[in-house]
């Protein structure tokens, strides 16, 4: 039995009548119909794999011109649809022309039942073959925006970074959970694939998921999939992004943002190791390895209520915490000269390197924004940059910015800087309030006003 269903449209009921009890002992379904009129309908309400059409419809045609007109629509609804012709002995050359026009193959009237099942059976496997380079196609372009992205190598040699590189090497080759905790900017997904290239799934694909992206609509039909038919776009079945990741690794970033339904759903996959595809009850089996990401404080949220604790539970086997990039001191400078000539060579500048006020004022800044606003911030520089050298002015950084408590002032500083960053850090600390940042600095109000002057702060 052959895994096909076909249509079978003719206006002679007697043609309809042998065509279907020959064809149901060999096609898994046979539908007849006697008007054209009604393909729209037949098409929208079966999966039809082969189309066989006759060419004449109004009594007396037999010019073949209605068979060209309907294949043509036919097309038009579906070029990937498979349609055969029947055609009378004299209008073999019309047939040609109708193979032209997209159609597969033509059988001639009356037909020898072994030459009509050889001709299905071959439109079948093209049917087959269509649909197969259909879904890989779809495949292909949902991962080919993952896979074109370029991943950096982790940079950066400070204990807390050198520490983390260890527990990624220990970990990849499990197959346990991780998650992966961290500001914005700091590398999550850096070290998301890093994991996944330490792995032994390393040649599988890495299918990274936005969650922050997806609405509640689109949740489960982007990551568990959905059948043809299971809302009103779904025109095809489609595989989610669990199945796509089969037998490599799923990152789910931004996993913090995800309501608590969509955590149930989510926790339900990952226990039981198996997705449900919208609208369908088959249950697949998926093997992917999960890492997660967020900026969110999980266990605070657990605490609110806000994210399952089973859910916290099941991801996070392994957890990894990314320091904030002020707390990674001369990583700042090795990533900074790193990204300096990333875009160097971008912007074809021959830029060599930060002067040294450039240097302190990069280890002392607050890096809000962490390792994605150094990136930015290196970029700017070389774009504004005059010579062959980066300095402060080419960084424009908000002064606003410098002297967290995070970020140690240098001691290689010129005095006026120092006295620039203290002056800073004095109104962070207190919050804008002069007459406390001044009892702090051992200076009066007037003295610090004039000093906030002179820094242009
Ligand atoms: N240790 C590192 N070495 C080299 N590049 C890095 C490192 N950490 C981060 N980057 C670069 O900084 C940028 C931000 O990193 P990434 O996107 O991984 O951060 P993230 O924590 O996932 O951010 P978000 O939470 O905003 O999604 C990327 O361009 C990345 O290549």
């Amino acid at each position: 039995m052959i895994d096909s269903n076909v249509l079978v449209i003719d206006d002679d009921d007697d043609i309809l009548l042998s065509a279907r009890l020959f064809l149901k002992q060999h096609f898994k379904q046979v539908i007849t119909c006697k008007s054209p009129r009604e393909i729209n309908v037949l098409l929208s309400r079966n999966e039809i794999d082969i189309i066989l059409l006759d060419m004449n419809y109004q009594k007396g045609a037999s010019d073949g011109r209605e068979g060209i007109y309907w294949l043509e629509h036919i097309l038009s609804i579906d070029k990937d649809h498979v349609v055969v012709l029947m055609t009378a002995y004299g209008n073999v050359e019309l047939a040609v022309q109708a193979i032209k026009k997209g159609a597969t193959d033509f059988i001639l009237k009356p037909w020898e039942n072994e030459k009509l099942f050889a001709t299905l059976s071959a439109a079948s496997r093209l049917r087959q073959s269509n649909k197969k380079v259909k879904k890989l196609e779809k495949i292909h372009s949902s991962l080919q925006k993952d896979l074109n992205r370029q991943f950096e190598n982790i940079l950066g040699n400070s204990q807390p970074i050198m520490q983390l590189q260890n527990t990624l090497v220990k970990v990849a080759p499990t197959d346990a959970n991780v998650l992966i905790l961290g500001e914005n900017g700091t590398g999550k997904q850096v070290f998301a694939y890093e994991l996944h290239k330490l792995s032994n799934r390393k040649n599988q694909i890495f299918m990274h998921v936005d969650l922050g992206s997806l609405n509640e609509n689109l949740f489960e039909s982007e990551l568990f999939g959905y059948a043809k038919g299971a809302f009103t776009d779904a025109k095809d079945d489609k595989p989610g992004r669990f199945e796509m990741a089969e037998g490599g690794t799923i990152f789910l970033d931004e996993i913090g943002n995800l309501s608590l339904p969509l955590q149930a759903k989510l926790l339900s996959v990952i226990q039981n190791r198996t997705v449900n595809r919208l609208g369908e009850s088959k249950e697949r089996k998926i093997n992917v390895r999960l890492i997660t990401a967020t900026n969110m404080p999980l266990n605070e949220m657990v605490n609110k209520g806000t994210f399952r604790q089973d859910l916290l539970f099941r991801i996070n086997t392994v957890e990894l915490v990314l320091p904030p990039l002020a707390q990674r001191g001369t990583d700042i400078l090795v990533l900074a000269n790193h990204f300096l000539s990333t875009f160097s060579t971008r912007y074809h500048k021959s830029i060599l390197n930060f002067d040294e006020k450039a240097e302190n004022v990069l280890l002392n800044y607050y890096w809000p924004g962490n390792v994605r606003e150094l990136q930015h911030v290196v970029e700017r520089a070389v774009i504004m940059a005059d010579g062959i050298e980066i300095g402060v002015n080419d960084l424009q950084l908000s002064p606003q910015k410098f002297g967290s408590n995070s970020a140690p002032i240098q001691t290689d500083m010129g005095l006026e800087e120092m006295e620039k960053l203290m002056v800073q850090k004095a109104i962070d600390k207190n919050k804008g309030n002069i007459s406390r940042a001044a009892a702090d600095l051992g200076l009066t109000r007037a003295a610090l006003y004039r000093r906030i002057e002179k820094f242009n702060l």
